[in-house]
């Protein structure tokens, strides 16, 4: 029997699933690696580590599934968004990768903004100048580390740097090419006029589909891995658009929340042509000429394993959630906002800090842990509501990524969103998605619709209970007055930071 193989570029780790032509995970296999952050709102990886990781987790694959290795016949890339990786004219790594949720970058995107003017970048790239996105990256490197930005030759994302790694080639596709804030996602080419307007005189990458053949693994990684060097290799997407994919999101009226370290609510768009004023990011999805738009939370996993590292560092994580548990809806009174790096939708804002309000003596732990986890949904429900705003029907959510692997929770996010919740047999959605797209890249499948058919598994659907939507309507009222009361106060706390 053939098997292909999907890898996901996380933040926290790189996710490996070995998965047969029924769309049954073999073996899957996890590797965490480090996050820089030297000073806060920076956020680093060695592109090196995820190389790595990467062949370790293969090799863990394929003795865990004990198959025979020539059985693998393609594998595919899902990876973080954003993150600027520089290369030299000889493909070495230039300095450490800046990722999605680095946000030193403000003062270039103003700049993005005085030069190029909001309407113009929005008509082009149909997407804000955020401090998340590679261009402000690039413009910071230019002006901080002029002599790094001299040996760069060109630059790549997180899961583009892996793939030229195992197959030697230099490739960016269009779902991740969608979020450097250079791509004319309509027209699906570089933007001359940005490039040329803003002076990134280093090369943008060729483009690909994500579900292009890419080539074969070099010798060098198929020795390493136990795989074969005729392993097929896909482009891949972006970690969003290959949840989206793993999820199912392949038509109108489809949405997915995805709870990792970021948290993501999205929903499927068939056109690029549309215009959201740049209230949600409207990007080339991984199915090929088609798009989606979604609304993110900057710290969403990352604020509850912010909570546990610091109060609970023992604890699992199920405990923990748990514990929240025995607080009711509104934890006794406690509201808190997820902002610990900042956030983006819907306040595109890197100096917003998070809060705990209304503390009260008679709080407990318990209500803490409640708290956090109502927050982050309230945050991820602001992204809804503006989906649901723009004439788009919000009937169910398929929820993927750590977030949805308790049941509270996805109890939470029924009542809070208001609507059914389906949680997959598979959380793993990115990797999932990826591994879709080795499986049809190798002709298991006539598209990608029929592949998710195969593939997608329903094991519950989580139904709203009525008297916790209204309880949570009220709260998420007062909820989104924090915002407007708390700006100003932790912005001038910002020198207090480290
Ligand atoms: N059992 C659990 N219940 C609820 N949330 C969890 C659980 N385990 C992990 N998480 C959350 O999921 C996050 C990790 O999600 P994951 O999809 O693995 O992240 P990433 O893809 O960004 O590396 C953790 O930071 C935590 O917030
Ligand atoms: O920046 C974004 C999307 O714009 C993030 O969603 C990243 O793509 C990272 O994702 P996770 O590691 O949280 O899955």
């Amino acid at each position: 029997m053939e098997h292909v193989i999907g890898i996901d570029i996380g933040t926290s780790a790189v996710k490996v699933l070995l998965v047969d032509w029924t769309g049954k995970v073999k073996a899957e296999s996890t590797e965490p690696y480090p996050l820089y952050q030297p000073h806060s709102g920076y956020s680093e990886q060695n592109p090196g580590d995820w190389v790595e990781k990467t062949i370790i987790a293969l090799r863990k694959v394929l003795k865990i599934a004990n198959i025979d290795p020539r059985s693998v016949v393609g594998l595919s890339f899902s990876g973080q968004m954003h993150g600027l990786v520089l290369l030299t004219e000889t493909n070495e790594v230039v300095r450490p990768a800046i990722l999605w949720n680095d946000t030193r970058t403000t003062e270039q995107c103003r700049e993005i903004e005085a030069r190029i003017g909001k309407e113009k970048l929005l008509a082009i790239t149909k997407n804000e100048a955020l401090e998340g996105f590679t261009l402000p990256k690039l413009l910071w490197v230019k002006k901080h580390e002029p002599h790094l930005y001299k040996q760069a030759h060109t630059f790549l994302l997180p899961k583009d740097y892996v793939r030229l790694r195992f197959t030697g080639h230099v490739a960016m596709e269009y779902s991740d090419a969608a979020g450097t804030l250079l791509l004319d996602i309509q027209k699906k080419a570089w933007s001359e006029k940005l490039c040329q307007e803003l002076a990134i005189e280093i090369e943008c990458p060729p483009l690909v589909e994500s579900t292009e053949c890419v080539g074969t693994l070099l010798p060098e990684i198929a020795e390493k891995t136990g795989l074969s060097t005729s392993v097929k290799v896909f482009a891949g997407g972006a970690d969003n658009a290959c949840g989206a994919i793993g999820a199912g999101i392949l038509a109108e009226g489809q949405t997915m929340c995805s709870i990792g370290t970021s948290g993501v609510v999205l929903a499927f768009e068939q056109t690029g042509e549309k215009d959201f004023a740049g209230k949600v990011h409207y990007f080339n999805h991984a199915k090929p000429n088609s798009y989606y738009i979604m609304g993110v939370t900057l710290a969403a996993g990352y604020s509850f394993d912010w909570f546990k590292r610091t109060f609970f560092p023992e604890v699992p994580f199920s405990e923990i959630v748990q514990h929240a548990a025995k607080s009711p809806i509104g934890a006794n009174g406690l509201l808190f906002t997820p902002y610990i790096v900042g956030e983006r939708t819907p306040y595109a804002d890197a100096d917003i800090r998070a809060s705990f309000i209304g503390i009260d003596a008679a709080h407990t732990t318990s209500d803490f842990a409640r708290a956090v986890l109502e927050g982050i949904t309230f945050s991820l429900n602001e992204s809804v509501e503006i989906i649901k705003a723009s004439g788009k029907r919000v009937d169910t959510v398929v929820s993927i990524g750590g977030g949805a692997k308790s049941i509270e929770w996805l109890q939470m996010q029924a009542d809070i969103f208001a609507t059914p919740i389906e949680k997959l047999k598979q959380e793993q959605g990115p990797s999932m998605g990826a591994a879709m797209i080795a499986a049809y890249g190798c002709g298991w499948f006539s598209s990608l619709e029929q592949c998710a058919r195969a593939f997608k598994e329903v094991e519950r659907v989580v139904e709203p209970n009525p008297a916790a939507v209204e309880r949570y309507r009220e709260l998420f009222a007062l909820y989104r007055d924090i915002y407007p009361q708390t700006k100003e106060i932790t912005k001038k706390l910002k020198t207090f930071r480290p």
